[in-house]
C-alpha cells in the first residue's frame, strides 16, 4: 500500500511513500498529510471470519490486509502491547446504557484513554523502525491532555527516540498534566506552554514542515516525526476499534449481519471520526458518524452549515479540555477524500492566510453524507454526567457531549455506539460536581465519586498524587524550539 498527500505533491518529495516512510517523516508537500492510495474492503465475509476472533487477530488481519510494510512479527508484537489493556481479550468492552445505545470505553489502557490504542502498538512499530534502521528520533507529541501522557508512556525507555511533549499550560486536567510531569524516563522532555492548544499544535506543525529545523537536527544525527494524528501510524489503528464495536454489537445480539449502526464521536483533531469514516467507506455498515463538540463548536459549522471560520473565536477553556481545539487536524484527510487534492490545498490556504474556509453548497451536501453535527455546552454536559449517574453509569465530560447527539441527530430509529473516549477519573472534580457535591481538588472529589457510586479508581491514578514532578518547565511559545535543542 502506497500513501499520497492531501494538497499533491510538490516535485520534490516522492509522489507517494510506504507506510514506513509516512510515519517516520509524516509531513507531506505543501504542509500536507499522507494518506492511502486505497483502504482494504470490510465486507460481509471479513466480518463473518471475525465474529469470535480476539481483538488482536482481527487487528492483525486488518493490517495485513491494508498491505503495510511492516514485519508480521513486529506487528504481532505491537499488538501484544493490548495485553497490559484492563482485559486483554477485549480491549474495548461495550456497555448498555440505553436500549439501543452502546457506549464503547476506549479508555481501558494504561493512561485511562482512548489515545492508547493506537499509540501503544504505534510507538512500539515507530521505536522498532528506528532501531532497525539505527536512526535517531525527535517523536514531538501537542497535546489537549491525552496525547501526551499516551505518547510519554509508548516511548518511554525506547531505544532510538526521544520525546518532546507540549501542553498547554492550565489547559488540561490536573490528572492529565500529572501523568506528563511526573513520567521520568530520561528519553522524555514535558514542556509546559503559555498558551492553548491550538499554539502548541502550530508550533509542532510548523516545525514537522520546516527543512531549517529538519537540518538543525540532522547535525546531531536527528530525524523528526510526531505522535499525533497528523501520522498515519495514529489513524490506521483508530479504524479497528470500530470494527470491533461493530462485532460487538452483533456479538450480543443488538444488530443483525448487515445492520446499520450510528457512530457518535467526540471530536477535536477529528483523528477518531476520520477512523469511523474509513471504516465506513472500506463497507463497514455505519449509517452516519455524529460528531459532538463542546463549545469550541468550529466543527460543527463546518458539519452543519460548511463554514470553518476562526477570526470571530477564541478557544475557550472548557470541562472537556481534550476538545478545546480549534484547528482541527484531520478535517484536511476528510476534504481530500471527498474534494481531491487540489480543492483541498485550496481550502487549507485559505485557512491559513485569511483564517476561514467555506465549502460549496454540493461539496457541504457531500460531507452530510457522511456526517452530522451538534454540541454541548458544560452545562449541559453536567446533566447528562448527572442523568446517566442516576442509571448508575459514570461518564466523562467529553462522552457526555455525545448525548445530545445521541437524542438529536439520528434521522432513523438504528442503534447507536458512543465512543466514550476518557475514564472520568482524569475529570473527577467535574463528575462530582455533576453529582451535586463539589470539592476542590482530585483526591476529594475521586474518593467521593467512589463512595458514592459504583466505581473504582485504578491504581495508576491513585499512584500520580504520590509521584514526584520531573517535568517543570513551562515557557513562551517562542521558546519552544530552544526548550527541545537544550534537551537533545
Ligand atoms: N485531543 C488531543 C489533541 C491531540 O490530538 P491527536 O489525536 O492529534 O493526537 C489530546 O487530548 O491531546
Amino acid at each position: 500500500m502506497q500513501f499520497i498527500e492531501t494538497r499533491g505533491n510538490d516535485g520534490i518529495k516522492p509522489s507517494s511513500v510506504t507506510f514506513s516512510e509516512a510515519i517516520l517523516s509524516p509531513s507531506a508537500s505543501f504542509g500536507g498529510l499522507y494518506v492511502p492510495v486505497q483502504l482494504p474492503t470490510i465486507d460481509t465475509a471479513f466480518l463473518e471470519k471475525h465474529l469470535n476472533s480476539h481483538y488482536k487477530t482481527l487487528a492483525l488481519d486488518f493490517l495485513t490486509t491494508f498491505g503495510i510494510d511492516i514485519e508480521e512479527d513486529v506487528l504481532q508484537a505491537a499488538l501484544d502491547r493490548y495485553d497490559g489493556f484492563d482485559d486483554p481479550k477485549n480491549p474495548v468492552p461495550l456497555s448498555e446504557i440505553e436500549e439501543d445505545c452502546c457506549v464503547a470505553e476506549l479508555y481501558h489502557g494504561p493512561t485511562r484513554a482512548f489515545k492508547d490504542m493506537a499509540l501503544q502498538p504505534f510507538g512500539y512499530i515507530l521505536a522498532k523502525l528506528a532501531q532497525k534502521r539505527d536512526e535517531n528520533y525527535l517523536i514531538m507529541a501537542a497535546t489537549s491532555g491525552d496525547t501526551g501522557p499516551a505518547t510519554l508512556e509508548t516511548f518511554k525507555n525506547q531505544d532510538n527516540v526521544k520525546v518532546a511533549c507540549l501542553y498547554p499550560d492550565g489547559g488540561t486536567s490536573d490528572v492529565q498534566r500529572l501523568q506528563m510531569v511526573t513520567e521520568d524516563a530520561p528519553n522524555l522532555k514535558v514542556i509546559g506552554v503559555k498558551g492553548n492548544f491550538d499554539d502548541t499544535q502550530q508550533t509542532l506543525k510548523e516545525l514537522l514542515a520546516s527543512e531549517d529545523f529538519k537540518a538543525e537536527l540532522q547535525t546531531r544525527n536527528i530525524k523528526l516525526s510526531a505522535a499525533n494524528s497528523v501520522n498515519f501510524g495514529r489513524i490506521i489503528f483508530q479504524v479497528i476499534y470500530h470494527i470491533h464495536s461493530y462485532l460487538e454489537m452483533m456479538r450480543s445480539g443488538k444488530i443483525s449481519m448487515g445492520e446499520k449502526i450510528y457512530l457518535v464521536v467526540p471530536s477535536g483533531n477529528f483523528g477518531n471520526a476520520l477512523g469511523g469514516y474509513y471504516a465506513k467507506k472500506a463497507g463497514l455498515p455505519i449509517e452516519k458518524i455524529l460528531i459532538s463538540s463542546n463549545v469550541n463548536n468550529i466543527l460543527t459549522d463546518w458539519i452543519n452549515k460548511g463554514e470553518y471560520d476562526l477570526n470571530d473565536r477564541e478557544l475557550v477553556l472548557t470541562e472537556s479540555p481534550a476538545m478545546d481545539i480549534l484547528k482541527s487536524s484531520n478535517i484536511e484527510r476528510i476534504m481530500f477524500d471527498k474534494f481531491g487534492a487540489a480543492r483541498t490545498r485550496e481550502l487549507m490556504e485559505n485557512l491559513a492566510s485569511e483564517g476561514r474556509f467555506k465549502l460549496a453548497a454540493e461539496e457541504l451536501a457531500k460531507l452530510q453524507e457522511d456526517f452530522a453535527a451538534s454540541y454541548s455546552d458544560d452545562t449541559e454536559c453536567e446533566k447528562e454526567i448527572a442523568k446517566y449517574a442516576q442509571k448508575g453509569y459514570i461518564m466523562d465530560p467529553h462522552t457526555a457531549t455525545c448525548m445530545k447527539a445521541y437524542e438529536t441527530l439520528r434521522e432513523k430509529a438504528l442503534p447507536t455506539v458512543i465512543y466514550s473516549t476518557a475514564e472520568w477519573t482524569k475529570f473527577s472534580p467535574t463528575v462530582a460536581k455533576s453529582l451535586g457535591h463539589p470539592v476542590d481538588g482530585d483526591i476529594e472529589a475521586l474518593q467521593w465519586v467512589t463512595e458514592n457510586t459504583n466505581v473504582s479508581v485504578p491504581p495508576m491514578i491513585h499512584a500520580l498524587f504520590h509521584k514526584p514532578i520531573v517535568h517543570t518547565v513551562v515557557v513562551e511559545k517562542d521558546a519552544i524550539k530552544g526548550e527541545m535543542l537544550n534537551f537533545l
